[in-house]
């Protein structure tokens, strides 16, 4: 098919991928042996396809090799039906299967991107007298998402995973004394004042990449006893991630999340973690002025009543990784 817009011949495609993005997935797994007895997983799904075969349909308005975005959107449907169990609800072995379901039904399919958000949804548990934990009963408790970004791509002909990352984001945690911030560069143009004792918040987002066993990803699915233990990986992110805020007596968010870090990679569970990557916004609690009726409130000591004022916030970003000689 010819297209209406003119092309010119001195440009180039320089890359391209295309797919479903925003695919809302809920699966039940009823239990074999008590089918009222569920698990569940939420998931928001984007998937992007890419190879050289493509380009046509860009280039040249060639709809022929395009997998229809559709498609995608059924295939992660399907996909979350047919898996077994223990491959849906985990996040990061969804994405690895839906990789691989790309790369291996399409020929001209030579990279497949799949980024999940794994919404929070947590048994209900009751009063013993009510029957404990509910079988089929979930809550929302947390705005906490836990995030997996999986790409793979046709290597010599073989399917290989070359991203899969882990993550954590919108966990909102505040302190309201062990955070002081002094001792930073001043100039002409600082107004800040030193703060020995401050109210520190922020909306955790962590990203941490984890390492494969160096094999085709058909080869790692099938070996699924080899796979790091995933959701062992994102609890302990989660766990130094909130141990670290509490406990550190904080100089500034920087050193704070760096501690953080240092506590992932150095635990001797978390060998499959190579780095990690926190961005930390620094949601600003404000001393109000209450002079006006006489009340001392702006001192660091007095300070009680606080302007939540998180626009603007600061922003702070790291990426840690282990010294070579270190490697667990
Ligand atoms: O922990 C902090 N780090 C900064 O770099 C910074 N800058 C600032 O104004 N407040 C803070 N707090």
């Amino acid at each position: 098919m010819s297209s209406k817009v003119a092309s010119s011949s001195n440009v180039r495609l320089a890359e391209a991928s295309y797919g479903k993005d925003l695919v809302r997935i809920l699966r039940v797994v009823r239990d074999a042996s008590d089918r009222s007895s569920h698990r569940i997983v939420e998931y928001t799904a984007r998937c992007l396809l890419s190879g050289a075969s493509l380009t046509p349909s860009y280039t040249q308005a060639d709809n022929s090799p395009v997998v229809a975005t559709d498609t995608v959107k059924n295939t992660l449907n399907y996909l979350a039906k047919v898996l077994p169990a223990d491959d849906v609800l985990c996040p990061e072995r969804y994405a690895l299967n839906v990789a691989n379901h790309f790369l291996s039904t399409y020929a001209h399919i030579e990279g497949v991107e799949v980024d999940l958000i794994q919404h929070k949804w947590t048994r209900i548990v009751l009063d013993a007298k009510d029957g404990g934990a509910h079988k089929h009963s979930f809550v929302r408790d947390g705005d906490e998402k836990r995030t997996v970004r999986a790409v793979a791509r046709r290597v010599g002909g073989e399917a290989r995973v070359t991203e899969l990352a882990g993550g954590l984001k919108g966990l909102l945690v505040l302190k309201s004394s062990g955070s002081a911030f002094y001792g930073f560069h001043r100039d002409q143009y600082t107004t800040l004042k030193e703060v020995n004792d401050r109210i520190f918040s922020t909306e955790v987002e962590a990203i941490y990449s984890i390492a494969l066993p160096n094999k085709p990803l058909p080869a790692i699915l099938a070996a699924k006893s080899e796979l790091p233990a995933f959701c062992d990986l994102a609890a302990s992110v989660k766990a130094h991630t909130i141990r670290i805020f509490a406990l550190d007596n904080s100089a500034s968010v920087q050193a704070t999340m760096y501690r953080m870090s240092e506590a992932i990679l150095n635990d001797a569970g978390n060998g499959a973690i190579t780095d990690v990557a926190y961005a930390l916004p620094n949601k600003h609690y404000i001393p109000i002025d209450l002079g006006f009726k006489g009340l001392s409130n702006l001192d660091e000591k007095d300070a009680e009543v606080f302007l939540p004022s998180q626009h603007p916030s600061g922003l702070i970003k790291a990426k840690v990784v282990r010294t070579a000689a270190s490697k667990l």
